[in-house]
């Protein structure tokens, strides 16, 4: 049990981890319930991460929304012996109804990627999209803890805020864009690089969840390595262009559904552990942010019940991140306008 709590930031295998982590909490805290809603959970993403949170004890409860198909999902999940009750909501009547009183909504809502596409060409589709749901959430669970998936991340997370802002229910403390995918791959990419066990390796991600914009700091791994400058520049590209690996791979068929779904759940859990008061939860995640000019920016993040207790900040860069960070922000800030334009100019 030392072990895991100790390891409790690093991607330790996940249902070892939030088993053992779920039980101490179920016994140590007056809070009992923690309700969970997922938007899009009958997608490449939201089935597999509806399956993971299902398997995690400390969620007592999760509420399955999609456009369509959430009544097999939710049928087929609910015969899992876990403690989380399931219950389907289809249709864009029954959203009110499927966001109400849950603690946390998780949004992989949304198209993903064909080959030869940017992350910024799903933003005619996903941004309406998002918006919409933002809207439900704000009007029927204000408190909720939002972590948002879908893409691109980098605008969709400034249209959650604007939207939030409109309804005068907007606390940046609790609006996060997942960007837990990317401290995935660089934790398995160095591991496999340096042959360490990649569950105990930890690459901060900071700025944002695309191309330039994410920028890993391996300077500050924990165990701490080291890389020739070709090592690093390639690593680095490798990390920045996983999500394009992905796509390639899967020729037309979508981006990646079953990692995400791991890292959507890592994050997901972290943040009802949090709200259940477990101390000392930290994740990278996109939020709104004054450490550089881009508003929104990703960082390693203090957890609490509230959402964001502290950002724990950028921290000490390499000549060679500082100049990622440089080429990051304008990009980056192009994509939060553009995220804030279409809530304030539509
Ligand atoms: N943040 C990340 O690191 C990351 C990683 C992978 C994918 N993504 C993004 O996640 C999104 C989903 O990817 P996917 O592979 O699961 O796609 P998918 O097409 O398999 O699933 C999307 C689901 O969203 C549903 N949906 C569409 N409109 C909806 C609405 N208005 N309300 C509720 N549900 C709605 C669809 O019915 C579908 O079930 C994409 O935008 C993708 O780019 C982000
Ligand atoms: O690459 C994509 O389009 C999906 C996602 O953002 C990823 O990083 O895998």
């Amino acid at each position: 049990m030392y072990k895991v709590l100790r390891l409790a930031n690093s991607d330790k295998i996940i249902l070892s981890f939030l088993n053992e982590t779920s039980k101490r909490n179920l016994s140590t805290s007056a809070r009992r319930d923690v309700k969970v809603a997922v938007c899009g959970a009958s997608g490449g993403i939201g089935q597999p991460l509806s399956l993971l949170l299902k398997q995690a004890p400390l969620i007592t409860e999760l509420k399955l929304f999609d456009i369509v198909n959430t009544p097999g999902v939710a049928a087929d999940l609910s015969h899992i012996n876990s403690n989380a009750k399931v219950k389907a909501f289809n249709g864009n009547e029954q959203l009110p109804d499927a966001v109400k009183g849950v603690d946390v909504v998780i949004i992989p809502a949304g198209v993903p990627r064909k080959p030869g596409m940017t992350r910024d060409d799903l933003f005619n589709t996903n941004a309406s999209i998002v918006r919409d749901l933002i809207q439900a959430v704000g009007q029927n669970s204000p408190k909720a803890l939002i972590g948002i998936i879908s893409n691109p991340v980098n605008s969709t997370v400034p249209i959650a805020a604007e939207t939030l802002k409109k309804l005068n229910v907007y606390n940046p403390n609790r609006l996060f864009g997942i960007t837990t995918l990317d401290i995935v791959r660089a934790n398995t990419f160095v591991a496999e690089a340096k042959n360490l066990d990649a569950t105990t390796v930890n690459v901060p991600v900071i700025g944002g969840h695309s191309g330039v914009t994410i920028i890993p700091l391996i300077s500050q791994t924990k165990p701490n390595v080291s890389f020739s400058p070709e090592q690093l520049s390639a690593l680095t590209e490798r990390i920045q262009e996983a999500g394009t690996e992905v796509v390639k791979a899967k020729a037309g068929t979508g981006s990646a559904t079953l990692s995400m779904a791991f890292a959507g759940a890592r994050f997901a859990i972290s943040l009802c552990r949090a709200i259940k008061g477990e101390p000392n939860i930290v994740e990278c995640s996109y939020v709104q942010s004054d450490l550089t000019d881009a508003k929104f920016f990703s960082t390693p993040i203090l957890l609490g019940k509230n959402g964001i207790e502290k950002n724990l900040g950028i921290g000490n860069l390499s000549s060679f991140e500082k100049e990622l960070l440089q080429k990051a922000l304008p990009e980056l800030m192009k994509n939060i306008q553009k995220g804030e334009d279409f809530i304030n100019k539509n």
